[in-house]
């Protein structure tokens, strides 16, 4: 549909769908090339993965330079899950094309999809993004259809759903079925925080990034360590919190003790990762609104 039939909506505007498939690149990029970040791809090293580095995930997000705008423009649009699904399991397909077979964003193009396909739908209506607004409208749109995929997926052979099943925790559906409730209760008071307090980029998405992997069940984890590993990144995330964190001086020397260590534990918090981009983004939409 072209962008003029999205006009049609009273009160609204036709949303620039194509700016927030920018900012979803963006938040992915920012996510991408933050470092230390314990047991992830970045320009530092490739972490705990012996299978991908920066390249492939600068090939990753060049096949995914549309899809956020598509979903952004399914979302106003008002599509039901199975229309957005079509457009993940498709941008899936081209990610694996782009880096050889490598999951490096299937958790990201299902999370930030969403939250792409709530902006777009939220901005035709002309409501607000403020608070929770975002979360919320993947909830009110999209929540049914997401526990129903859950309850459908619990018996697939993801690395996710095989976690789920033998630890009994939350997942990426929940997550999102919930209305993402550790990005909005959790991630962006601590990224709000540490941007007031010191207007930097780099050290408010690092706070963000081990304040999300002391709380997530993190299916990659426990995929990959078991509840021990989940546990080992947690007590170190937490610990660097309590100690100050990157309001701390000799911050970046304690996360990269805690990177040293998930590398040769073979640990590598995926879900916390994309939950920080996730937070960016919300972060970003949030206050490009409060912009305009
Ligand atoms: C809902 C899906 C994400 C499928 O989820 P499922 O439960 O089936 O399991 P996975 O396929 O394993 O995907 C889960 C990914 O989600 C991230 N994640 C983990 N825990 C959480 C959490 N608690 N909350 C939110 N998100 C979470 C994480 O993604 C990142 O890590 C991956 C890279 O790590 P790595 O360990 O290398 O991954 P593997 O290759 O699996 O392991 P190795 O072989 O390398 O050891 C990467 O995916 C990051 O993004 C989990 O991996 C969703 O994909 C789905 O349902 N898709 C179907 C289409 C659809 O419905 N789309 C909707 C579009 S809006
Ligand atoms: N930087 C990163 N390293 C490893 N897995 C990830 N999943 C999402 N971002 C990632």
């Amino acid at each position: 549909m072209t962008t003029s039939a999205l006009r049609r909506h009273p009160g609204g505007s036709a949303p620039d769908t194509a700016g927030i498939g920018r900012d979803a690149i963006r938040a992915l990029y920012a996510e991408l090339a933050l470092h230390p970040k314990p047991g992830l791809v970045s320009p530092l090293d490739s972490g705990s993965h012996d299978d991908m580095d920066m390249a492939t995930f600068m090939r990753s997000l060049f096949a995914l330079r549309g899809y956020f705008r598509d979903i952004a423009t399914a979302g106003a649009e008002g599509a039901d899950f199975d229309v957005l699904r079509g457009l993940g399991i498709e941008a899936e397909r081209r990610m694996l094309a782009a880096t050889g077979g490598i999951n490096t964003h299937r958790g990201a193009i299902f999370s930030l999809g969403l939250l792409a396909a709530a902006s777009g739908a939220l901005k035709h209506e002309g409501q607000s993004l403020a608070g929770p607004a975002l979360g919320e409208a993947v909830t009110r749109r999209w929540g049914q259809a997401l526990v129903a995929a859950g309850i459908q997926a619990r018996d697939s052979d993801s690395h996710g759903a095989r976690a789920i099943r033998r630890y009994q925790v939350r997942g990426a559906r929940e997550e999102a079925a919930e209305g993402f409730p550790l990005v909005f209760g959790t991630a962006l008071p601590a990224l709000e925080e540490v941007l007031a307090r010191t207007g930097c980029l780099e050290r408010a998405l690092v706070q963000t990034l081990f304040t999300l992997m002391s709380v997530l069940e993190d299916t990659n984890l426990l995929h990959r360590g078991g509840t021990e590993g989940l546990g080992f990144v947690r007590d170190g995330a937490r610990r660097f919190l309590d100690a100050g964190g990157v309001l701390m001086p000799g911050w970046r020397e304690r996360a990269l003790a805690l990177h040293r260590d998930c590398v040769a534990r073979h640990l590598s918090p995926g879900g916390s990762a994309d939950l920080l981009a996730a937070t960016w983004f919300v972060h970003h939409q949030r206050s490009g609104a409060e912009r305009t």
